[in-house]
């Protein structure tokens, strides 16, 4: 498991290209059959992708729980926001069987002790993006189609961000412990999310980018508000977002990302907006 520990905003200033991207982009989510997890001290969010291929993978696969969790199994004291954002597939909780196809969402709560992935055709594999976060009570297994998302139109095509903000894991759409999650898609010719920028002092965020076309890339804004930076992030990639950094993004072309928070609340609109001529 790779473990990222907390970076403060002062010593930012100072990080050169690598260590920004060693210290907040997760290069690789996926690989055939395993499960590739990736620990952030922010928060204490997972990151876990799955592409199963020949085999049915278990969310613990490779993963050694009490070492890394301190727990017998993985949800033991998490929740889990999966969105499947490859082929058909499913998800087993421990014996309810799932059908994810594209786009669609499921979340897993507290307590469930096997969680197992499956594609539907070895050809066309699934990939699973997921987000675990603490939890501390039982809340309702769910499963959410982009139908059930809340959406919420934002931008325009003057400005180049004309986007659709899907609330998928949205206290209006389900509740949950501390997880919210969604999937952000730009329209064509749109490459700018959410600029204005914000932080959220109470939740930090991690961003996967998807749908990037090849040859195109995302240059991700972070860092405070007075101290950007960027991270050139390829498709497939997510980045890290304290809640002292803001997090956005400029594509060369438009592309689809899935947003997670965790914190201290789950309101979404608790911001702190940076106007545009206040970014340095
Ligand atoms: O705190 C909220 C998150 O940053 C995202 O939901 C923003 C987003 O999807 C967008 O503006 O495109
Ligand atoms: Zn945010």
């Amino acid at each position: 498991m790779d473990i990222r520990y907390s970076a403060n905003q002062k010593d930012f200033k100072r990080y050169t290209t690598e260590e920004t991207r060693a210290e907040f982009l997760i290069e690789k989510v996926f690989a055939d059959d395993e499960i590739v997890a990736t620990y952030s001290h922010v928060d204490r969010m997972v990151v876990f992708g799955c592409k199963p291929v020949n085999e049915a993978v278990p969310l613990d696969k490779g993963i050694d729980c009490m070492k890394n969790f301190g727990t017998n199994y993985v949800l033991e004291r998490r929740e889990l926001g999966i969105f499947n954002l490859g082929g058909e597939g499913s998800v087993e909780v421990d014996g309810e069987v799932y059908n994810l196809a594209f786009k669609d969402c499921l979340y897993v709560t507290k307590g469930h002790k096997s969680v197992v992935f499956k594609s539907k055709d070895k050809a066309n594999p699934a990939k699973f993006y997921m987000i675990s976060a603490p939890a501390h009570k039982v809340c309702k297994t769910t499963f959410l189609s982009i139908a059930d998302a809340q959406k919420k139109p934002v931008g325009d095509n003057s400005t180049a961000n004309k986007r659709v903000i899907n609330q998928f894991i949205h206290p209006d759409v389900l509740e949950t412990c501390q997880l919210s999650m969604g999937l952000t898609e730009l329209d064509p010719g749109n490459v700018w999310n959410t600029m204005p920028a914000h932080t959220h002092e109470r939740r930090s965020e991690i961003y996967y980018y998807f749908n990037i076309a090849e040859n195109q890339a995302v240059f991700h804004m972070m860092g405070e508000g007075d101290q950007t930076r960027h991270i050139l992030v390829q498709n497939d990639q997510a980045v890290i977002s304290p809640s002292w950094s803001i997090h956005a993004g400029c594509g060369t072309a438009n592309y689809t990302f899935i947003w997670a928070m965790c914190g201290e609340n789950l309101t979404f609109d608790d911001m702190d907006h940076i106007a545009i001529s206040d970014l340095r």
